[in-house]
């Protein structure tokens, strides 16, 4: 019983993170025509490369040498659009109205929806019927079970990871088929990396903690329901089928397509809604039309040409969370990306433990992670290293010290407070430490940036075959994307830090003023960080 609950802490904790996706799976000749004992030969995964450690990848692709090949035996080419013709007819005789988009090659996402006619801003599409949708109570082709992951109670997430190998495992006998031919066998989340692959290719940024973070909470998962479920009901669960790697599949098929539907209230896979692509610069939501139609739609937020592909959103995401619950950086703008920075107390500090204290005592930790924007100052993150930096002991300052560093406590005077309690030594020191902070950060993306300017020549020198060079190619691509992204953030950050300091330690007359009394004269002689923020608008058009 502990045991359940424990399990399935992974994989909520690893959605409370990364929101709501959208469905698919299986190749006709891989595996269809199998049932329930199928045994499978998948993808071989392969290391990746970094010139400064040759070293390591040598071992990693040993390692793979010796790696048993196993995965799914089900799933397409996600670039293939063939099988794309089986989910159409399938969907247009069960009933799917005339689509007014087609299924096609396209340049950002391999496969997606491309408009047939000219679409005009505002229009509804798609009508997916209700019937099509695979959620936590679709009926089980196989019911006996069903009836045991009923019985077991499981959350929704696990439910339907399992619901999808179970389906997609009785090949041409489940209804699902012509869906899950459409699937890709091998889905582009974070699942599909290994852990390997991770340290080296997220070393520069914070993501790569939760990177790991998803890949552990998921396997242990499958862990959990090998000893508590699987390994009580053999025939039900063959072990050949119900393997890490076909759980690592349906995890990154719910990462990746999975969709909450809100005026539905539940989750589900939407087959042929799961073929649009994101864009960071869309305002359209997939959602369940509960008026006469009672199907899945979206409405255009722009007009759409005929052959111009066409995106709906994801949602808000950073593209840290794009790579890790969907395998892609945005090549457009994203104005939701951030980069978390971490801050902590001193050790040393003699008013450590009152610090900590009054950190916890407003749900702050140390260290502590920020996020920071492109388009705001981190209030939080300052108001933290002013904490650090502050040689107050008295509980009650300590206290409004840690509630400014929250985002959900933090009241407009808490600022004005905390600055008046500062004095203007320890208000420079704080931005000091944000500074040094954010630096070391960048000259970690610089180091890795720097690593990975090497020509394709010098990687297939590491690289011993094709499918290998793509891979690390790939791989390499991601990284250097987010990390550019990353970067670019921290640029901005530094380039406000070091002029605000500078306004802090020049302001003229200002020398035997508190931090607060200085930063209110900062502000007051011409708005200096406004004025900087324009300046970098202009900088970055
Ligand atoms: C819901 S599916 C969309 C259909 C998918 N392209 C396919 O062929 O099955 C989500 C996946 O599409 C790809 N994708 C979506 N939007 C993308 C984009 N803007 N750029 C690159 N890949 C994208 C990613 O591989 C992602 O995991």
């Amino acid at each position: 019983m502990a045991m359940a609950a424990l399990v399935f802490h992974g994989a909520v904790a690893l959605r409370s993170s990364l929101l709501p996706p959208l469905p698919a799976l299986a190749s006709p000749h891989l595996a269809p025509a199998m049932s329930l004992s199928l045994c499978h030969g998948i993808p071989p995964i392969v290391s990746g490369s970094l010139r400064t450690t040759k070293h390591k990848e040598k071992e990693m692709m040993d390692k793979d040498k010796d790696r048993k090949k196993t995965g799914v035996s089900w799933g397409c080419d996600p670039r293939s659009i063939e099988n794309g013709t089986l989910l159409q007819d399938w969907l247009t005789n069960e009933g799917l109205a005339k689509q007014k988009l087609v299924l096609d090659r396209v340049e950002s996402g391999g496969r997606g929806l491309v408009a047939t006619q000219s679409l005009r801003q505002g229009e509804r599409l798609l009508f997916v019927p209700s019937k099509f949708l695979i959620s936590a109570d679709s009926e089980w082709g196989c019911a006996e079970t069903g009836k045991i992951i009923k019985e077991a109670g499981l959350p929704e997430w696990p439910t339907l990871a399992i619901f999808l190998i179970s389906e997609a495992s009785r090949g041409t006998t489940s209804p699902w088929f012509p869906y899950f031919v459409t699937l890709p066998k091998t889905p582009s989340s974070i699942l599909q990396w290994t852990e390997d692959e991770v340290n080296i290719w997220l070393t520069a940024s914070p993501v790569r903690e939760k990177a790991l973070e998803c890949i552990r909470d998921v396997t242990e998962t499958y862990r959990d329901l090998r000893a508590t479920i699987f390994s009580k009901h053999p025939d039900v669960f063959p072990s050949q089928v119900y393997t890490l790697e076909a759980f690592k599949w349906a995890f990154g098929i719910l990462f990746s397509r999975l969709v909450r539907l809100p005026s539905l209230g539940k989750l589900a896979l939407v087959p042929w809604a799961d073929m649009l692509n994101h864009s960071p610069q869309v305002d359209a939501f997939l959602d369940f039309d509960q008026s006469n139609g009672k199907s899945v739609v979206f409405v255009t937020d722009r007009a759409y040409q005929p052959g111009e592909q066409v995106f709906i959103s994801y949602g808000k995401r950073p593209s840290g969370e794009l790579l890790l619950a969907y395998g892609f950086i945005p090549s457009e703008f994203n104005a939701h990306d951030y980069v978390e920075l971490e801050m902590g107390l001193d050790n040393e500090d003699p008013s450590y433990d009152a610090k900590l204290t009054a950190l916890e005592e407003h749900g702050l930790s140390s260290p502590q992670r920020f996020p920071v924007r492109k388009d705001g100052f981190p209030a939080q993150l300052l108001a933290y290293a002013r904490l650090i930096s502050s040689r107050v002991s008295n509980p009650a300052q300590l206290s409004l010290m840690a509630r400014a560093a929250t985002e959900a406590k933090a009241t407009a005077n808490d600022t004005a407070d905390v600055e008046a309690i500062l004095s203007a030594e320890e208000e420079t020191d704080a931005y000091e430490r944000v500074l040094a902070v954010c630096e070391n950060s960048i000259a970690e993306y610089t180091s890795f940036l720097e690593a990975n300017e090497e020509s394709d020549d010098e990687a297939t020198d590491i690289v011993d075959s094709s499918a290998r060079l793509s891979r690390t190619r790939m791989l390499r691509q991601l990284a250097v994307d987010l990390c550019k992204n990353e970067q670019r953030i921290l640029f901005r950050l530094q380039y406000i830090l070091r002029t605000d300091l500078r306004g802090l330690r020049t302001l003229p007359g200002t020398e035997s003023m508190s931090g607060g009394a200085k930063g209110k004269a900062k502000r007051a002689n011409g708005g200096l960080f406004n004025l900087f923020k324009w300046n970098i608008d202009i900088l970055e058009k």
